[in-house]
């Protein structure tokens, strides 16, 4: 048996023992600790009043407002964000510039390889309407080494392994660091093209260079060097009136495209060619997956809020990614391209693109996770569907319930609008603001009211619901 050790409990706290005055303190010493300790105690309470301060501020300061950009490929989400990037981040908005060069000239080739189809199935069918004159078969010979500038450019912007045939991706993305440290490389002093670049440095001077340092002038296989020697015949094909003729006769109207460049050839495949603003919300690059976008807004001169806008792809394959990010949203701005009543989806050939986004729109106002979001709707692509009216095609062709309602933009747009409002009305939850706004996305000036309006209704909304809450 071990024997018990008795344990002796001192009968006073060791610390406070440490901590009191010593027994021999006179009253000058007793003073002076008093005062020290009066003074660490002020210190401390500094201390604990401003975490405290801190602590508060933190749980009043807004959480960042959520915006998520909805509505199906091509409808025009990612330019949208463009808008946003413009106005509230033009610095990112600058840094993308020279890599929207590559996305550009891959639109360029992709719409003279479809003039090029076209001819081949004009020729394949023999129709004598439709004969190509020796020129022209000329033509599309030359332009032959477009198609492997085609595979290049698709390589260069195809994230690899992801299976993907389209584009979606800015190659700046594998070169951005990278970038910054071979720059001097791009430029062989033997090419003819350094003097016309190095005229070209006149305005910001990293800008121009990540354009210079995208074409290797020095290798004819390069996409920048093949389109600028094939610019002349790109010109005469484009410009070729039975060229125009065979496309009308095959319905195809490259001009109402995604990604038509076709009018600026000379521009955009000039060596010195830097993308506008303009150019950038028309280049067209399909997103895959999901992506966010931080800016801070200001409401009035004293609220400053952030704002998380989440751009998706569109694409039917890609839908059910959307739903993760319906929780929490605050607001989703969904765009229905109105224009494409006469068109039918790329990745269902069978389905009407109006009539999908119609189901679209009933299936997020009447999802019961976003029964408290707030839905701003685009009507969007005007400036296709008043063009389209006005060339005659008829929305009633389409849209049986148009009825014999006058084929014009005010009709046609107002028709659209109250359908997409009454089944707001009649498939939400909750009863909500129909908040819709006809727009055209690739349009800057237009689009900046619109979004100016989107914001303070949200910011309004958003400090209504705080009020309600507290
Ligand atoms: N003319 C015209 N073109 C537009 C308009 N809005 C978008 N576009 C063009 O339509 C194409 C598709 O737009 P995106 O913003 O890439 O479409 P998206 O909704 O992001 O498509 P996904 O990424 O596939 O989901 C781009 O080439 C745009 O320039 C518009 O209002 N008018
Ligand atoms: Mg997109």
């Amino acid at each position: 048996m071990p024997t018990k050790v008795p344990v002796t409990v001192p009968d006073v706290d060791p610390l406070a023992k440490m901590t009191e005055p010593p027994p021999d303190e006179t009253p000058t010493q007793r003073e002076a600790r008093l005062r020290a300790e009066a003074e660490a105690q002020h210190v401390s309470d500094t201390i604990d009043e401003e975490l405290e301060r801190q602590r508060v501020a933190e749980k009043k300061a807004p959480r960042a407002l959520k915006v998520l950009l909805l509505g199906q490929s091509e409808s025009g989400k990612s330019t949208t964000l463009k808008n946003f990037q413009i106005m509230y981040d033009p610095k990112a908005f600058k840094a993308e510039r020279a890599s929207w060069r590559a996305v550009i000239q891959l639109n360029v080739v992709r719409s003279i390889h479809l003039i090029l189809d076209a001819m081949t199935r004009a020729q394949n069918a023999s129709d004598a309407h439709l004969q190509l004159s020796p020129e022209l078969l000329k033509l599309q010979m030359r332009l032959a080494p477009l198609l492997q500038v085609e595979q290049a450019l698709i390589r260069q912007l195809t994230p690899s392994g992801s299976g993907e045939s389209e584009p979606t991706h800015l190659s700046y993305a594998e070169r951005s660091e990278r970038s910054r440290n071979i720059r001097e490389v791009a430029i062989n002093s033997a090419t003819q093209w350094k003097g016309a670049f190095s005229r070209l440095l006149t305005g910001d001077p990293d800008e121009d260079a990540d354009v210079v340092e995208m074409v290797d002038w020095g290798n004819p296989n390069d996409p920048g060097v093949v389109l600028n020697a094939c610019a002349q015949d790109m010109v005469l094909l484009w410009g070729d009136p039975s060229v125009q003729r065979l496309l009308v006769r095959q319905n195809l109207r490259l001009e109402e495209m995604a990604g038509f460049f076709l009018d600026s050839l000379d521009r955009v495949t000039s060596p010195q060619y830097v993308p506008s603003d303009d150019d950038i919300l028309r280049a067209r690059l399909k997103t895959l997956g999901v992506s966010e976008h931080r800016f801070t807004m200001s409401q009035g001169s004293s609220i400053a809020r952030d704002w998380r806008v989440f751009d998706v792809g569109g694409h039917r394959s890609l839908v059910s990614a959307w739903v993760p990010y319906f929780d929490d949203m605050d607001a989703i701005i969904f765009l229905a391209p109105i224009s494409c009543f006469d068109q039918v989806l790329a990745e269902d050939p069978k389905v009407n693109r109006l009539e999908d986004s119609v189901n679209l729109w009933i299936s997020i106002v009447s999802n019961e996770l976003l029964k408290n979001t707030n839905l701003i709707l685009f009507l969007n692509k005007i400036d296709i569907l008043k063009a389209k009216l006005a060339s005659g095609i008829r929305l009633v062709d389409y849209v049986v319930s148009y009825a014999n309602r006058p084929n014009d933009f005010e009709n046609a747009s107002m028709y659209l609008r109250k359908k997409f409002g009454g089944l707001l009305k009649e498939k939400s939850i909750l009863p909500r603001p129909f908040y819709c706004h006809y727009t055209a996305v690739t349009d800057t000036k237009s689009t900046k009211k619109i979004l100016l309006d989107v914001k303070d209704v949200l910011m309004r909304r958003n400090l209504a619901d705080a009020a309600l809450l507290t």
